[in-house]
């Protein structure tokens, strides 16, 4: 409104307006001044008649000049109530224009609509089309398409309803608007029409009115002529500036119109470009018809299909079930043919694992000669006097005060041979244990000869005991998930004569050797410990374990390992789930005490007795390979701690290797020459398959013992005396740990059960 007052120049023409106002006040004040002067001066002039008409007149006309200033008051009035209704005009164009933004939006809002409907049809077209070849490929999920399709036409032709809906109101309010536009366009009109007849008629008047003054003032008063003349002027001044007032309505008028117009124009494009896009849509639903209609026909075969699908699935179940069976049977009897082939298979390996070892020979005696070590390099004792034959690794010649003596053996290590070689020698032995035979393995050899090298090795490069463990998992580790296998150790240590529990808690606790009471005749450890062992560090701690307690119990751990036998006892327990089978093998790897003659040592008071002990129980070890060997029916393993403990491992079809180690100094030539001949004599003894007998003849042994304190391994063994007792009349029986000759204690069961409790299970073989 502001606006349009000022482009009116509404302010100017309202004080344009004062202006005239006061001046016409003012004229009228002049007027009434002459007029009092015209009577006075009057009083006495003949023409007072006339000027008293004229008065009348004037009085009239100044009646007639207020009437007209009253109606020009309404004029302005009108003008001013035109001005207010442009301003409504203005402010409906206003309103025209948001209504056509609204509009614009709402077509926008409209056009999106449609977009996104028509994008959400198309992608559920696409969406039901590879659904629809989906299910044509696959099992059809049915319901679930199905539900998809309704879905789609009912929100199709919803969102056509609504479009339309809304294109409906759109209409709707544009007619409105045409309807409100018309009627202010017909208001102006007639307003325009009022005004001009107004200005016509008011023109009319004032020209009438001012021939009538001035035929009234005839000339006479020039005053008052010159005032009406100013009068005029300022009425055609007036005049003007309605007429310019209106010549800006107009325009304005005009303005309005041609935004009218251009809107309208916009709107009817706008609406047209809508009318295309229903077109548009419609023509897009016309084309989604065929298709629904298609996804109609398929969901209605799906659906038969679905119907029919129980049905199927019911005989399709019932195949299968019949298929699955027949499998099941198939299987069940290929695989019974296949557990009796691998029972078969399983027999035939062992037989041939066995025969292979028995071809070797169930005692087999190997010789490692250790190399000089550095401070050894005298010029005495590095003389060579241990060479070999390149051709024959069975042949060692060992050169004895200028003679040259050859020992055959099984294999001879030289001196550059590597634990690994070694142990690959003795690794079927090894698994052997696994198919549940019994084995023994010794290092036999004077003391600093390389037994404890061979058997523990060094950190850096382990020996025999390390190897076979961790050959014993990886095997073991192989049968699996068939097999199942329990892999225990013990560490015992044999000193004078004494059994020391080297992973106990109690290292200088003493051990006892005895019969199982179950009556299988087997032997056990009371209080031994056993650890379960399933990985290389497992091994590690154990082995730290025995060598600490070992360690425990002397002042001198070098001299003490020298006089004493270290045994590795390994026991390997097998279950097959499938076959039910049960195995049990035990390993013994066993590094004996310095073999060297007491003559030669010279021992005297305590090492006097520790060196009759080893003497006893190496010559006991001899008596009972030569037995062995002689096919003996006694066989003396009750002699001495070791041959008793290792009895189970030494008779029957229990395998025996023993590592004769010999020192290359010339020093030592004497002892190499011992140690060699007993592994001649031992390699020749065959151990007999008739072990019940031999058993029975050794338990019935009570105190046949020789005596071997001044034995020398190469002299020959005392024949022992048998005496009928038989095994399982000597359960409990028990190796006094103080008694040179072994005696047999006879107790009852309750006796052993109450008295001497085991602490474990004794091992089943
Ligand atoms: N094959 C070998 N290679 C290298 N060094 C060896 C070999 N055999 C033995 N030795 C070394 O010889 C020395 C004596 O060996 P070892 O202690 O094994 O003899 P031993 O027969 O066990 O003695 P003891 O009866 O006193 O226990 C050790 O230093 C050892 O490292």
């Amino acid at each position: 409104v502001e606006r349009l007052r000022s482009e009116l120049g509404a302010t100017d023409l309202e004080k344009q307006l004062e202006v005239l106002e006061s001046e016409n006040q003012r004229l009228k004040q002049e007027l009434r001044a002459s007029q009092t002067q015209t009577t006075c001066s009057t009083g006495h002039c003949p023409h007072s008649q006339d000027v008293e008409a004229l008065r009348g007149e004037l009085c009239r006309k100044d009646e007639e000049c207020r009437e007209r200033e009253r109606r020009l008051a309404a004029l302005e009035q009108q003008v001013q109530e035109r001005t207010g209704v442009v301003v409504q005009l203005q402010q409906q164009l206003e309103e025209a224009a948001q209504r056509r933004q609204e509009l614009q939006q709402q077509l926008e809002e409209a056009s999106r609509l449609r977009s996104q409907s028509e994008d959400q049809l198309t992608s559920r077209l696409r969406d039901a089309e590879e659904a629809l070849s989906r299910q044509a490929a696959l099992t059809p999920q049915v319901k679930y398409v199905t539900k998809t399709v309704e879905v789609e036409s009912a929100q199709c032709k919803q969102a056509l309803m609504e479009a339309q809906g809304r294109n409906q109101a759109l209409q709707e309010q544009l007619s409105v608007q045409r309807q409100i536009l018309r009627e202010l366009e017909q208001q102006l009109h007639e307003s325009q029409r009022t005004s001009s007849q107004l200005r016509q008629q008011l023109r009319t008047d004032h020209g009438r009115l001012y021939g009538l003054l001035f035929k009234a003032v005839g000339g006479g008063n020039t005053e008052v002529t010159h005032r009406l003349s100013k009068i005029l002027v300022y009425e055609g001044e007036m005049e003007r500036a309605q007429g310019q007032l209106e010549a800006e309505m107009q325009s304005l008028e005009e303005e309005k119109n041609r935004v009218i117009e251009e809107a309208f124009i916009r709107a009817e494009s706008e609406m047209k470009a809508v009318h295309e896009n229903l077109a548009g849509v419609r023509m897009n639903l016309l084309t989604l018809q065929p298709a629904l209609r298609s996804l109609t026909c398929d969901y209605n075969c799906l659906k038969r299909q679905v119907q029919d699908f129980p049905y199927m699935l019911e005989k399709a179940i019932t195949e299968a079930k019949q298929e699955i069976c027949q499998v099941i049977g198939e299987v069940s009897s290929a695989n019974q043919e296949l557990l009796r082939k691998y029972k078969r298979e399983m027999n035939l390996r062992k037989k041939c694992h066995n025969e292979l070892v028995r071809l070797k020979g169930n005692i087999r005696v190997l010789c490692r000669v250790r190399p000089v070590c550095a401070g050894e390099t005298d010029a005495a004792d590095t003389k060579n006097i241990v060479t070999f034959d390149p051709d024959d690794d069975a042949v060692l010649y060992l050169s004895n005060k200028g003679k040259l003596m050859t020992f055959e053996l099984d294999k001879v290590f030289p001196t550059q041979a590597t634990q690994e070689e070694v142990f690959q020698e003795v690794q079927s032995l090894v698994t052997s244990c696994i198919d549940g035979f019994n084995v023994c393995i010794f290092a036999y050899g004077q003391t600093g000869s390389g037994k404890t090298y061979t058997m523990e090795g060094v950190p850096e490069d382990p020996g025999i005991n390390q190897r076979a463990l961790r050959l014993l998992f990886s095997e073991v580790s192989e049968k699996k998930p068939d097999w199942d296998y329990k892999i225990t150790v013990s560490m015992v240590e044999i000193y004078n004569e004494t059994l020391r529990n080297l992973l106990g808690d109690n290292p200088n606790e003493k051990l006892d050797i005895k019969m199982c009471p179950d009556g299988s005749g087997q032997l056990y450890v009371p209080g031994l410990t056993e650890f379960t062992v399933e990985s290389v560090e497992d091994i590690n701690k154990v082995f730290d374990l025995g060598h600490m307690n070992r360690a425990t119990a002397c002042t001198n751990l070098n001299e003490h390992s020298s006089r004493s036998h270290a045994l590795l006892i390994i026991t390997v327990a097998g279950f097959n789930s499938s076959t039910g089978h049960r195995t049990s093998g035990k390993l013994n790897l066993v590094d004996l005490a310095g073999s060297e003659r007491i003559a030669k040592s010279g021992a005297e008071g305590s090492r006097l007795r520790e060196a009759q002990c080893i003497n006893k129980s190496l010559s006991a070890l001899g008596d009972v390979i030569n037995a062995l060997r002689s096919k003996h029916s006694h066989v003396p393993f009750r002699n001495s701690r070791l041959t008793y403990l290792l009895q189970d491992s030494l008779s029957g079809d229990s395998k025996t290797l023993m590592m004769v180690q010999v020192s290359p100094l010339e020093s030592n030539v004497s002892e190499s020459v011992c140690s060699l001949k007993f592994a001649q004599r031992v390699r020749t003894v065959e151990i007999g398959p008739s072990s019940s007998s031999r058993r029975q003849a050794e338990n019935s042994s009570t105190s046949s013992s020789p005596t071997h304190d001044s034995v020398e391994l190469d002299s020959p063994p005392v024949t022992p005396v048998p005496l009928p007792i038989s095994r399982a009349s000597s359960a409990g029986s028990t190796l006094s740990s103080n008694s040179k000759t072994p005696t047999t204690r006879r107790r009852s069961h309750s006796q052993l059960s109450t008295g001497e409790q085991t602490e474990k299970q004794p091992t089943v073989t």
